[in-house]
């Protein structure tokens, strides 16, 4: 193999300083890191910079309404909110209680796979990376529907809404199948109750005994609002900018989007903090020791420790500087069940490096703007104090994220109708076809 990977770099690697000279925005960013304009959207605002470009705390607005306005009302009022914020970013304003209990009824009755599916295609085949297996049911349904490919707006209206309403099913139960076949765990494939929201419905099917408490799927109800939409130009939901104007299916459009999120600089993060937090925790002698935790961090960074990717997870965004909106809702809940649950020295731990971390990657990194903690830094430790496994971390995100991706969708068909195609400039000097008896070894 190495001869032929010898072959590819020697081949396909182009000079660094090729990219400055054609101007090439790399990452589809300039060099202060401001992404090129690909678009317009209506469905959520984010504010990072203020008037005079200066780096401000994040700001996330769905429809124009601020996230921490959201979560405080749901909190203040008791109530769970994930129906009522996918109602809010597919149709572009709040239900009124009439409406809100008419689309979660809708919502309801629509959580139900084909029959046998979970017999023939969930459990038929297993795997830990459920990020995956949720993406084969998807392309699986497709082929129940015979309206697949078709491109109204009523008909992706309805393929979108089947799969939020039925993506819980697709995680836990790939989930359970994995956790049976491969863990030798009993298996559990419970059905889904209509007179129960999203969050509740995922606890009930991912615990043995169907029970959770109110506070557990409150908060949990909390992360995926936190986790639905951001913007078009985040990866995933990018991707399905792009692949649904080639004019593909609205199943193979999610597919798309999932391979994005689960990648570990995006969604698959999240699980990438909980593994790394582990790794940190068992390779340094004493955890108060901030000089001893910044040197292993700076090891990480020089790919010299955990994965060697030189990634600290959970850290830095492409957008935020000084915050991440998302992480500072959802480290006040961290610190509440943390307490709740006696886990202390955890928070403590995660709260050192969170302000550890961004010192040393403006030391080790160019940085032209901060990093703090993003949404992916704390919601593993959530997840974790509410008992659920590590492989459904990513697919929490994907059950969410889908009302950004379907919302996004409809945007693309409403307004674009012309195929994303940017520009590769070729740097390939001009060559004969030489005949094989000519060529040098
Ligand atoms: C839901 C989400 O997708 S949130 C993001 C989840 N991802 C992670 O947590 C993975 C860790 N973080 C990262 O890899 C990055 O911060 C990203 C991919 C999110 C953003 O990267 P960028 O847009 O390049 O951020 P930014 O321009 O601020 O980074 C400046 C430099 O610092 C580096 N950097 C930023 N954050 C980190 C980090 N956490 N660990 C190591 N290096 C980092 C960048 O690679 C870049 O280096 P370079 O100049 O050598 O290319
Ligand atoms: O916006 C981004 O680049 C990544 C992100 O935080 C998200 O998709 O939630």
């Amino acid at each position: 193999m190495n001869k032929y990977t010898e072959k590819i770099k020697k081949n396909s690697i182009i000079p660094l300083d090729f990219y400055q000279q054609y101007d090439v925005k790399k990452g589809l960013r300039d060099v202060n890191g401001k992404g090129v304009l690909a678009g317009l959207t209506n469905i959520s605002a984010i504010h990072s910079f203020d008037d005079n470009g200066d780096p401000m705390a994040g700001i996330l607005e769905y429809r124009a309404i601020n996230i921490k306005d959201i979560s405080e009302h749901l909190k203040a009022e008791n109530r769970f909110g994930f129906e009522e914020i996918t109602y809010l970013l597919l149709f572009g304003e709040l239900p009124t209680l009439e409406e809100l209990t008419t689309f979660t009824q809708e919502l309801a009755a629509k959580r139900q796979l084909p029959k046998d599916f979970v017999r023939d295609i969930i459990l038929e085949a297993t795997s830990c990376d459920i990020m995956n297996s949720i993406s084969r049911s998807i392309l699986s349904l497709a082929t129940f529907d015979s309206k697949a490919s078709e491109m109204t707006l009523e008909n992706v209206l309805d393929q979108s809404l089947c799969l939020i309403a039925n993506f819980p099913l697709l995680a836990i139960y790939a989930y359970q199948a994995y956790n049976h076949y491969e863990n030798g765990k009993s298996l559990y494939i419970h059905y889904p109750d209509e007179n129960l929201t999203t969050a509740q419905n995922i606890l009930r099917l991912l615990r043995p005994d169907k029970q959770f408490s109110d506070i557990e799927a409150k908060v949990l109800d909390l992360a995926l609002i936190l986790h639905m939409e951001h913007g078009g130009g985040n990866n995933s939901t990018f991707t399905t900018h792009v692949v649904t104007s080639s004019g593909t299916d609205t199943y193979a459009s999610v597919v798309a989007s999932l391979s994005s999120l689960k990648g570990s600089k995006h969604g698959g993060a999240n699980i990438q903090v909980a593994k790394m937090l582990d790794n940190i925790w068992e390779n340094i002698s004493d955890p108060s020791d901030e000089a001893e935790i910044s040197e292993y961090l700076r090891r990480i960074l020089n790919k010299e420790a955990f994965d060697r990717q030189g990634l600290i997870y959970g850290m830095g965004h492409a957008i935020y500087s000084v915050s991440d909106p998302r992480a500072e809702v959802l480290k006040s809940y961290v610190k509440e069940l943390a307490e709740e649950k006696g886990l202390h020295d955890e928070y403590n731990f995660y709260k050192k490096i969170e302000r550890l971390a961004p010192q040393v990657i403006a030391q080790e990194r160019n940085m032209y703007k901060g990093v703090s903690a993003n949404v992916d830094f704390y919601s593993g430790f959530v997840y974790q104090m509410l008992g659920l496994p590590e492989e459904l971390y990513t697919p929490l995100f994907a059950i969410a994220r889908i009302v950004g991706w379907s919302a996004h969708r409809m945007e693309e068909m409403l307004n674009m109708n012309k195929i994303i195609r940017p520009a590769y400039e070729s740097v390939l000097t001009t060559k004969k076809y030489k005949k094989i008896e000519d060529r040098n070894a």
